[in-house]
């Protein structure tokens, strides 16, 4: 049997969906070691690409992802994770998913749609 092909790309895209609601939180990216951690631990790891390591979804915020259930793609290259999201809120800029904005007015215009549940300031102290 084979699973998620890691050979295709040393990083595949891991689509994270609010298993609850339905909604698309995010996307980001593993490789095999964050995939096997992640379902070692059953949280959600990625890896970051801008910090080109290791990355434990709410090792800073607490916001961690807990796994629900994970799918793979026709061709093995993608990812699809339905988590329970701790806090609520899975983007870093405290809203609940990473697409909190809608694009308007054929391309013309942006508009703010989503829900903000933290203040960034408040939970990455560190920053
Ligand atoms: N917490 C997040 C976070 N949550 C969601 N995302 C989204 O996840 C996507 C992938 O982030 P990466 O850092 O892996 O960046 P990348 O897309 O691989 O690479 P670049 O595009 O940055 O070059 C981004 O496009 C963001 O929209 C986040 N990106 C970064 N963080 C940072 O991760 C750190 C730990 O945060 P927690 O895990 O919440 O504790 C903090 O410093 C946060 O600022
Ligand atoms: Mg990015
Ligand atoms: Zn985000």
């Amino acid at each position: 049997m084979s699973g998620p092909d890691f050979s295709k790309a040393e990083l595949l895209p891991v689509i994270a969906q609010d298993e609850a609601t339905g909604d698309v939180l995010m996307l980001a990216y593993m490789n095999a070691e964050a995939y096997q951690e992640t379902l070692a631990t059953g949280r959600v790891c990625y890896f970051s690409r801008s910090r080109n390591k290791l990355w434990r979804k709410g090792e800073e915020s607490g916001n961690v992802q807990e796994v629900k259930a994970i799918y793979f793609d026709c061709d093995a290259d993608t990812l699809l994770i339905k988590v329970n999201q701790i806090g609520g809120a899975a983007c870093h800029e405290g809203y609940r998913s990473c697409f909190f904005r809608q694009v308007t007015d054929g391309g013309e215009n942006f508009q703010t749609v989503g829900e903000r549940v933290f203040d960034p300031k408040e939970v990455y102290k560190k920053n």
